[in-house]
């Protein structure tokens, strides 16, 4: 990978929970091209799996989070500023839930996981980009994940689907206003991986395969393909993008009606 492209650069990684999270495929390429970074993670649960991941990228900077908690935003933040002074690149791979409200219907959600998962999964990157924005002071590039069931119905995501949404609008909302400083501000709607987030969905092993079967490269997507297209997004070279919501899976939000000589699965 190219080592240059992200030289001299520094940026936080929210949201790493372990070597299969998506947000261990950003910061490994983000590493391989030079960057600099420090990890957020949330509660003492994640420090121990994180730990070693950061030793293995040279991350010194390694604080805890809670998104959904201002003081514990304005601590992290605070660190970050105490120690670099600004930074160049954000990325919020993090998205919550009540799993019992992801399977049967969506009619059927609670206010209270509603509220919960609008408030950790939308609006805290409202909230990060809040303090973000005071540290980029020479511009810089934020990145957020979102997932297809943002555009259409894909079963059981229910309430995730319409946070997703509104994680896309609020995409749009905070690239209008932090462009005029240099930020640029985008999503990348990745195809359904194996992660923790994704353990404990019911039948997310038939998603997958769905996902193989029909997506034009009839593979599903990996954290090193996310990382790689975040690259373009949190770098240079996405120096006149913003506000945009980029697929990387394999090309499934494309396909209509699956090809007939798909195999049955
Ligand atoms: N895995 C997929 O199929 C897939 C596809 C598209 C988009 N996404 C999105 O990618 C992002 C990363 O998820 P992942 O699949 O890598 O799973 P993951 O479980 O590895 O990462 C989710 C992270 O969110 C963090 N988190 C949850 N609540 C938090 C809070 N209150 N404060 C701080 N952190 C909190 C968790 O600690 C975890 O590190 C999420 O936004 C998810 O919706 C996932
Ligand atoms: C794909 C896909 C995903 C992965 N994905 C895109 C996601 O965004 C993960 C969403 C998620 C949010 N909160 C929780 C969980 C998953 C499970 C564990 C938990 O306790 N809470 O989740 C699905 C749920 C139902 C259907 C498809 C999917």
């Amino acid at each position: 990978m190219a080592n240059w492209l992200m030289a001299g650069k520094r940026g936080v990684i929210m949201g790493l929970a372990n070597d299969k999270s998506i947000a261990w495929g950003i910061a490994k390429a983000c590493a391989d091209a030079g960057a600099e970074m420090a990890f957020t993670y949330m509660g003492d649960a994640f420090k121990k799996r994180v730990t070693p991941l950061a030793d293995q990228l040279g991350v010194e900077i390694m604080l805890d989070c809670d998104v959904s908690d201002p003081a514990s935003l304005d601590a992290a933040f605070g660190e970050i500023e105490k120690a670099w002074g600004k930074i160049d690149f954000i990325v919020h791979a993090i998205g919550f839930s009540d799993k019992n409200e992801l399977r049967g219907r969506y009619v059927d959600t609670s206010r209270e996981n509603f509220a919960m998962t609008m408030d950790i999964s939308v609006y805290s990157f409202t909230s990060v980009m809040q303090r973000a924005e005071k540290l980029m002071s020479d511009g810089g590039s934020a990145l957020t994940l979102t997932y297809y069931g943002a555009e259409q119905v894909m079963p059981h995501y229910n309430v995730m689907g319409v946070a997703k949404a509104a994680l896309e609008a609020s995409v749009m909302y905070l690239a209008e206003d932090l462009g005029k400083d240099g930020i640029r501000v985008n999503a990348i709607s990745a195809g359904p991986i194996k992660t923790l987030a994704a353990s404990g969905i019911g039948d997310f092993r038939y998603i997958m395969k769905w996902n193989e079967l029909n997506a034009p490269l009839r593979r599903n997507v990996t954290i090193e393909d996310v990382g790689k297209s975040a690259l373009y997004m949190l770098s240079d070279l996405g120096s006149g993008v913003t506000g945009e919501t980029l697929h990387v899976d394999a090309g499934y939000h494309v396909v209509g009606m699956k090809a007939v000589d798909a195999p049955d699965i």
